[in-house]
C-alpha cells in the first residue's frame, strides 16, 4: 500500500453519478418535457453538485499531490542521511536515483552520474582512470566478469578503489527488472584486518622460529597447537600433541597410578604464576628437565592458556657435572695426595671449626698428635718408596681405629699424623690412642732399623680440654705436641696424656 498518494474512489463514483443525471434530465427536456418545472430544478441541482463535487476533487488532488511531493522529499532526505551510499538502475542499467554518499566516495564523477550513464559507462569510466586496483592490466576481462555477475552476487562485492578506499557493495535486483546498489566503506575495517593479519603472521613466525617449545592448551588442559621446537622437545608430531592433557606431557616421568594422578592433578589454573620446573620423558623414554611457565588467556569468547617450555636437560647435566668436579676438586685440596687421609690445610679446617663449636657445647676436644718412630732410619733401609707405603699403611690402620669414618685423620707433616677426637675427654682420647698404638703393632710392619723393636712402632701425644670461648687452639696443638716430645723422650713406642691447661 503506497502510505504517501492514498487516492479516495468515491468523489469519482459520485461525479460519474451526477454526471449520469444531467444526461437524464438533458434527454428527458429535450423530448418534450420542458415544461415540467421540477426537472429544470433537478437539472439545475445536478449541477450545482456536480461543480462543488469538482473543485472538492481538484483540492483532493492538489492536496495528494502535496502529500506525495512530502513524501518523495522526505524519502530522498532520509537516503541522502544514510552514511551508505545508495544507486537505482533502471531495467536498462541507466543510472535514475542516488544519494549524496555516492558522490562523496566518487567526486570526480558528478558528471557522469547527472547524465543518466549506464552502469557499464560508469564503470568504464572508473577503469579509464585506473579507479579500480585489482582490474589494472585485465580490464576487458574484468570488465566482463563484472557485467556477469551484475545483481547476482550472493555474497556482497568487497572493492578497493582510489586513495586505498575499501568498499562493501551490495547489489540486488528489483521486480520490476531494475538493480539498487548500495556501497559501504569499510577502510578503517580493511586496515584494522590487515594489520591483524600481519601481527598474527608475525606472532606466526615467531612461535614457529622460536627456540623454546611452545603449547596453546584448551580450558581443560589439553593441547590445541604445539611449534617445531616442542615437537622436537618431546619427539611427538603436533598433531600426535594435539589433544593430549598436558599432565599427560609433563607428569611422564613418572610411572604407573602415580603419572595418572599427577596428569588428573595437573590444572593449568594451578600453574600459573612464577615458572616452575618440572621432569618429563622424551619419547625415546629420555628424562627430560623442563622450566614451565604458564599464562592464561581470557576474553568473552575464548579461555586457553599458553605454556613456555624450556629445556633445561643439558644444563642440569652441565650443572652436575660441574657440582662433582666441584667436590672433587674440594676434596683433592683438602686430601693429603699420598695417604688419602686429611691434609693440614683439612685439619686447620676442622681444628677450628670444632674448637669453636666445643667452646659453644662446653663439650671437650682432644687432639692425638701421632709420630712414626725412627722414620728416617726406615726410609735409608727400605728406600722412599716404600717409606711412602710405610706412611700409607700406617693412615689407614689410625682411620680404622677413630670410627665416625675416620674423617678426623690428618697427615699434619712429614711422618706426623694428627688425630682430632670431638666430644671426647682425656680418657677417651687415651683409649683411641691405644688403640692405634695396637694396631700398628699388630700390623707388624717390619722395621729392621728401629731401636724401638724391629717393627714399625708409634708415639702419640694425647691432650684434651673444654675449650673456653676467645681462646685460640693452638693450644690445644702445644700440649699434645709437648706431650708427643715426653713420649718421644721415654723411649718411643708409646703414649702420654697430657690435660691442657
Ligand atoms: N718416604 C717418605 N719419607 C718422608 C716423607 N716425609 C718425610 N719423610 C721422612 O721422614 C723422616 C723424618 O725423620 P726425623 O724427623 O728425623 O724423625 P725420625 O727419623 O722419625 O725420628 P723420630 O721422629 O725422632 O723417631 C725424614 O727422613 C723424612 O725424609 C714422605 O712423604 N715419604
Amino acid at each position: 500500500m503506497n502510505r504517501f498518494a492514498e487516492v479516495r474512489t468515491w468523489p469519482l463514483l459520485a461525479f460519474a453519478l451526477l454526471m449520469g443525471l444531467q444526461a437524464i434530465v438533458l434527454v428527458a427536456c429535450l423530448g418534450g418535457h420542458a415544461a415540467q418545472g421540477w426537472l429544470v430544478w433537478v437539472g439545475m441541482a445536478s449541477l450545482a453538485l456536480t461543480v462543488l463535487l469538482a473543485v472538492a476533487m481538484v483540492s483532493s488532488l492538489s492536496r495528494a499531490q502535496d502529500k506525495a511531493r512530502l513524501a518523495q522529499r522526505t524519502l530522498e532526505e532520509a537516503i541522502d542521511a544514510l552514511p551508505a551510499s545508495v544507486e537505482i538502475f533502471d531495467e536498462q542499467d541507466r543510472l535514475i536515483a542516488f544519494n549524496r554518499r555516492l558522490v562523496e566516495i566518487y567526486p570526480h564523477m558528478l558528471r557522469h552520474f547527472q547524465r543518466k550513464s549506464t552502469f557499464e559507462d560508469l564503470v568504464r569510466e572508473s577503469l579509464s582512470r585506473g579507479g579500480i586496483p585489482e582490474a589494472r592490466g585485465r580490464e576487458p576481462e574484468w570488465m566482463e566478469e563484472r557485467k556477469q555477475a551484475r545483481g547476482k552476487q550472493v555474497s556482497p562485492l568487497l572493492q578497493r578503489v582510489h586513495d586505498d578506499m575499501w568498499l562493501r557493495i551490495y547489489e540486488s535486483r528489483t521486480p520490476s527488472g531494475g538493480i539498487v546498489g548500495v556501497r559501504m566503506e569499510v577502510t578503517d575495517l580493511i586496515h584494522e584486518q590487515q594489520r591483524l593479519a600481519a601481527s598474527r603472521a608475525q606472532l606466526r613466525a615467531t612461535i614457529e622460529s622460536a627456540a623454546n617449545g611452545i603449547l596453546t592448551l584448551d580450558s581443560g588442559g589439553h593441547v590445541l597447537e604445539a611449534n617445531p621446537s616442542c615437537e622436537q622437545l618431546f619427539g611427538f608430531t603436533a598433531s600426535e600433541l594435539q589433544g593430549v592433557h598436558i599432565g599427560m606431557l609433563l607428569g611422564a616421568a613418572m610411572s604407573g597410578h602415580g603419572a595418572a594422578v599427577a596428569a588428573a592433578q595437573m590444572d593449568p589454573q594451578s600453574l600459573l604464576g612464577q615458572p616452575r620446573e618440572l621432569t618429563a620423558r622424551h619419547r625415546s623414554g629420555e628424562a627430560l628437565h623442563l622450566q614451565l611457565a604458564i599464562a592464561e588467556v581470557r576474553t568473552d569468547t575464548i579461555h586457553l592458556y599458553v605454556c613456555i617450555v624450556t629445556d633445561l636437560t643439558e644444563r642440569k647435566r652441565q650443572e652436575e657435572r660441574l657440582k662433582r668436579a666441584n667436590e672433587l676438586l674440594a676434596r683433592q685440596s683438602t686430601t693429603d695426595g699420598l695417604t688419602g687421609v686429611g691434609n693440614r690445610r683439612l685439619f686447620d679446617q676442622l681444628l677450628q671449626q670444632e674448637w669453636q663449636r666445643a667452646a659453644r657445647s662446653e663439650r671437650p676436644l682432644a687432639l692425638l698428635m701421632v709420630d712414626i718412630d725412627h722414620f728416617k732410619q726406615y726410609n735409608d733401609c727400605y728406600g722412599h718408596v716404600a717409606g711412602d707405603d710405610c706412611l700409607r699403611r700406617v693412615a689407614t690402620l689410625l682411620r680404622s681405629c677413630v670410627g665416625r669414618g675416620g674423617e678426623s685423620v690428618c697427615r699434619y707433616g712429614g711422618e706426623e699424623f694428627a688425630v682430632l677426637l670431638v666430644d671426647t675427654d682425656l680418657a677417651g682420647a687415651q683409649v683411641v690412642a691405644q688403640r692405634c698404638l695396637d694396631s700398628v703393632r699388630l700390623a707388624a710392619i717390619e722395621h729392621e732399623g728401629s731401636p724401638v723393636r724391629r717393627s714399625v712402632s708409634l708415639s702419640i701425644g694425647v691432650a684434651a680440654r673444654v675449650p673456653l670461648l676467645g681462646e685460640a687452639s693452638q693450644e690445644l696443638i702445644q700440649t699434645a705436641d709437648a706431650a708427643l716430645y715426653q713420649a718421644k723422650q721415654a723411649g718411643r713406642a708409646r703414649l702420654i696424656c697430657q690435660q691442657s691447661a
